[in-house]
């Protein structure tokens, strides 16, 4: 089933990532099934659906992590294995090391970056002050609240300075107060300026689509590997 989550203006150059006829097939299961779809520059997207229902395969064959079976996944026009400095990709698990503090989980996160060649334009430091957090707590992250967890984990994807963020399940664990300074931070993200250009996208995953209400563009619902709705705009 081919769906477009948001209509095509033209202008190729305003597409940040796309799906053409992709198909995820493990063993004799679809957990894709002929999506296609694509994101606009600038727009923040919430993918909603059932567990199971092939949300976070969606976000992962655009974070390159996982090859289609069928069809093309692009982003900025090129694969996503070789645009992954432009993007960040958040997953349900924190990826944090408990023992340590989040400067130190965020400067070792930094040094592979560095390591890999990635420009990181953000500092540690800026990013836990844009998520709120402290840079000198001494506390190590498994002495954190669940809602400062998930903060530190925005920032070790935010320190990269990524144009597209793929959020897996942001909200998940979070009382609705930290759900909601969650959905803030994204608004401040999209507000920082790209050096080059261009806008911040965001693509998120939830079951909690209200909560995102206030930064959605667009929700798409998936079942069964498809996506059901063409669009439902949200504001
Ligand atoms: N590596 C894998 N091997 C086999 N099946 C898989 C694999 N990864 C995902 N699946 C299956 O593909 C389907 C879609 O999974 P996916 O994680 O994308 O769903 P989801 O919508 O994100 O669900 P949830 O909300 O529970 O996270 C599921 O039935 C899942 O069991």
């Amino acid at each position: 089933m081919e769906k477009s989550a948001q209509p095509s203006n033209g202008s190729p150059s305003s597409t940040a990532a796309e799906l053409e006829s992709v198909s995820k097939i493990y063993g004799t299961f679809a957990a894709l099934r002929n999506v296609s779809a694509s994101f606009e520059s600038g727009t923040c997207t919430v993918i909603v659906g059932e567990n199971g229902a092939g949300k976070s395969t969606l976000l992962r064959v655009l974070a390159g992590l996982i090859t289609p079976t069928r069809g093309t996944a692009r982003v900025f026009s090129e694969s996503p294995h070789s645009q992954r400095r432009r993007m960040a990709y958040m997953s349900h698990s924190t990826m944090l090391y408990d023992e340590l503090t989040a400067m130190e989980n965020l400067n070792y996160f930094a040094s592979l970056h560095r390591e890999g060649g990635c420009a990181c334009v953000g500092s540690p430091e800026m990013a836990l002050r844009a998520v709120g957090l402290d840079p000198n707590l001494t506390r190590p992250v498994g002495q954190y609240s669940q809602g400062m967890r998930q903060r530190a984990s925005l920032a070790r994807v935010l320190q990269t300075d990524p144009e597209i963020l793929l959020l897996d399940e942001p909200f998940s664990n979070l009382d609705v107060a930290s759900a909601h300074h969650m959905v803030e931070l994204l608004a401040d993200f999209r507000t920082w300026p790209v050096v080059g250009g261009g806008k911040r996208t965001i693509l998120l995953t939830t079951h909690q689509a209200h909560l995102a209400e206030p930064i959605a563009d667009t929700t798409l619902n998936m079942r069964g590997g498809q996506i059901v709705q063409p669009e439902a705009a949200t504001k």
